[in-house]
């Protein structure tokens, strides 16, 4: 086995962070020989925390940097949340992996009421995505929803200096840096349905770097991966990026994927739900399926509106 050290490029934050050390001990650890390093990258969505993610220009922002760093061969290996990946990638890379996912719920993070239903009048929860806000408006008209940014721990250190009696965050994201004891209420997915791609951990390579997609081979997971395609082949097809609130489930039993998908209004006043299930070797299909209901029934008029 060749001695090259494999490069795994990061954005700094602890969560990435998380990830990138997840996937160098997963590697480690069915090819102990192998000498595997972070390089830890500033992005521009880092530098530009403080601005709301969808009026800086989008997912991209975390992405672009840790690409060219690939490209250039300063790194080997990009790992990202998956639901932080745009849907197409830079010629010469590729999503060469997808690790199996963890729980892919919203969780409720309070430290004053245990769920979302004991919310008073008023009360104001803290989130930046318009998924979020959109469909706890829908279900909560009272709630007064405010922005919040920053990676995990600042989101929680507002949270604690009483700037919101509560914060809505992704389950995964808690459970992975530690935190899972800071979440009151792991929130359906029938009232807030997750972000597509959500709780899932995907690598990134160079399209043409066979050694390296042979060596991550291990780390893939068939399941993910089928939901993963077609959560994003419905993304896609609806042209969504963080500006419109989309959301997406899907579930996985023997050999059938059952996909469910959202489109809807910021302010929660138009929901539209569609749902699809078929042989998980059609994933892709059915996710443009689901797109193309969700079409039908009235979602490209609540996108053209953003
Ligand atoms: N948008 C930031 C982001 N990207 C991925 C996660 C959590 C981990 C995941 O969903 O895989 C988070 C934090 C959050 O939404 O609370």
């Amino acid at each position: 086995m060749s001695t090259q050290t494999i490069k795994i490029a990061t954005r700094k934050s602890p969560l990435a962070l998380w990830q990138a050390n997840y996937v160098k001990s997963q590697l480690l650890s069915y090819h102990p020989n192998l000498s595997v390093e972070l390089v830890p990258i500033i992005t521009q969505g880092d530098v530009l925390l403080d601005s709301p993610l969808s009026k800086i220009g989008g997912k991209g922002l975390f992405v672009k940097q840790l690409e060219i760093a690939m490209l250039n061969h300063e790194a080997d290996i990009a790992v990202h949340s998956i639901k932080d990946i745009p849907a197409q990638f830079p010629q010469g890379l590729t999503l060469s992996t997808i690790c199996p996912r963890d729980d892919v719920r919203d969780a409720f993070v309070s430290n004053q009421y245990q769920s979302l239903d004991e919310l008073p009048v008023d009360a104001i929860v803290g989130t930046s995505s318009l998924r979020r806000q959109c469909q706890l408006k829908a279900h909560y008209p009272h709630l007064i929803i405010k922005d919040l940014r920053g990676n995990v721990g600042s989101r929680l250190e507002k949270l604690d200096n009483n700037q919101y009696d509560a914060i809505i965050l992704a389950a995964a994201g808690l459970r992975r840096l530690g935190l899972a004891e800071r979440i009151k209420q792991y929130i359906s997915v029938s009232l807030i349905m997750p972000a597509v791609g959500q709780g899932a951990v995907g690598i990134e390579t160079r399209q043409d770097d066979v050694r390296l997609h042979q060596l991550l081979a291990p780390l893939d997971d068939a399941n993910t991966r089928c939901c993963v395609i077609a959560e994003r082949a419905m993304n896609n097809y609806l042209q969504g990026g963080c500006q419109v609130p989309i959301a997406c489930y899907s579930e996985l039993t023997q050999q059938t994927l059952s996909l469910k998908g959202l489109v809807g209004s910021v302010d929660g006043q138009q929901i539209i739900q569609a749902h699809v299930s078929g042989e998980i070797q059609q994933a892709q299909a059915l996710g443009i399926t689901l797109a193309q209901q969700l079409i039908d029934l009235g979602a490209d008029k609540i996108l053209q509106q953003l």
